[in-house]
């Protein structure tokens, strides 16, 4: 892959909608930074997640509508050029009016993303599986998706509309609410916090657009296998905070280890080893793109060298 991926966003995209379409689901674990999204792609994932919960607990900030565009995009920016594949963004309420929902758009699509979701919860948002949460009218959720769909350049890009209305007001709202965010024309639908497997059945038999389901932890859907959640037909799953729960619970874990013991020689067996670090990182590969470039030659270049003193730089290779 060495330096990016060189899959271009328009070919993610396409991939992504193709995947949606097939009756397999698509498999998202959330990437807490670029490096844990080279992971997902190494261990056979079909995508990758960008969560704002993530980003914000990150930022060691609660998610509750703090972090901007600008800081959600360029996030997003850094994961999607690390991998090939196709990339769905948190894009929380769009961050702001429909007009603002149109530019977040529009930088995401510059940053490379291949899709993003945006809800219908009321500013400030709240994490989707909180009691508290309250969401605007449909008038203007419906608003925020129009925006978004209108501002979109690349026809590939997908428009995902979340709603958390059935947290709110029950399973009935809720595929109201999605029927008239698919009209209102998102190409996919996020039901936040569903109950149980019928629930997203409901949903699934509501909408004839792919459906997502969240299996993140210590919410209120049960952590259904990707397996349940594919026979009751929905086409993705995302698991967004896992990776950092599960990276954060072996810190904090590995952190009393070196408190009690004043080492970490009993924690090194749980490590990545460096060896894995440098082949997720490509080490080889850059060295060797390296000694390609300094030993290409073009014919005739000599000829041309303006400067009788123009060495080419040496490098020297460990
Ligand atoms: C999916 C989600 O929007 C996220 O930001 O990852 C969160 C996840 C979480 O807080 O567990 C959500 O609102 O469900
Ligand atoms: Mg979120």
């Amino acid at each position: 892959m060495v330096l990016h991926s060189k899959v271009t966003p328009t070919e993610k995209r396409r991939r992504f909608r193709e995947a949606l379409a097939a009756p397999e689901i698509v498999r998202m674990p959330g990437a807490f930074n670029p490096l844990s999204a080279r992971l997902i792609q190494d261990v056979g994932f079909e995508g990758v997640y960008i969560s704002g919960a993530v980003l914000s607990a990150d930022l060691g900030l609660p998610d509750i509508g703090l972090t901007t565009l600008t800081e959600v995009a360029g996030r997003g920016a850094q994961i999607a050029r690390v991998t090939d594949l196709p990339t769905l963004i948190d894009a929380d309420t769009g961050f702001g009016e429909p007009m603002n929902v149109a530019r977040t758009v529009q930088v995401m699509e510059d940053a490379g993303i291949s899709a993003l979701h945006i809800e219908d919860q009321v500013n400030p948002k709240r994490c989707g599986h909180l009691d508290g949460k309250d969401v605007v009218d449909e008038a203007t959720a419906l608003r925020r998706i129009r925006a978004a769909v209108d501002a979109r350049r690349d026809p590939e890009l997908v428009i995902m509309a979340r709603t958390d209305v059935r947290g709110v007001a029950g399973l009935r709202a809720a595929t109201d609410r999605a029927r008239a965010l698919v009209d209102a024309g998102a190409d996919a639908i996020f039901p936040e916090a569903m109950a149980d497997l019928d629930e997203f059945a409901a949903m699934r038999a509501a909408v004839d657009v792919p459906i997502l389901a969240n299996m993140t932890e210590f919410g209120k859907s049960p952590l259904f296998t990707a397996a349940e959640l594919e026979s009751v037909g929905v086409n993705l799953v995302i698991h967004p905070v896992s990776l950092l729960r599960l990276a954060m619970g072996e810190a904090e874990r590995s952190l009393r280890q070196l408190a009690a013991e004043g080492s970490l020689t009993n924690a090194v067996p749980r490590m990545q080893t460096r060896a894995r670090l440098y082949e997720l990182n490509e080490y080889a590969d850059y060295a060797r793109f390296d000694e390609e470039v300094f030993a290409f030659d073009v014919p005739g270049a000599a000829d041309r060298t303006p400067r009788e003193d123009a060495e080419p730089r040496r490098r020297e290779h460990a």
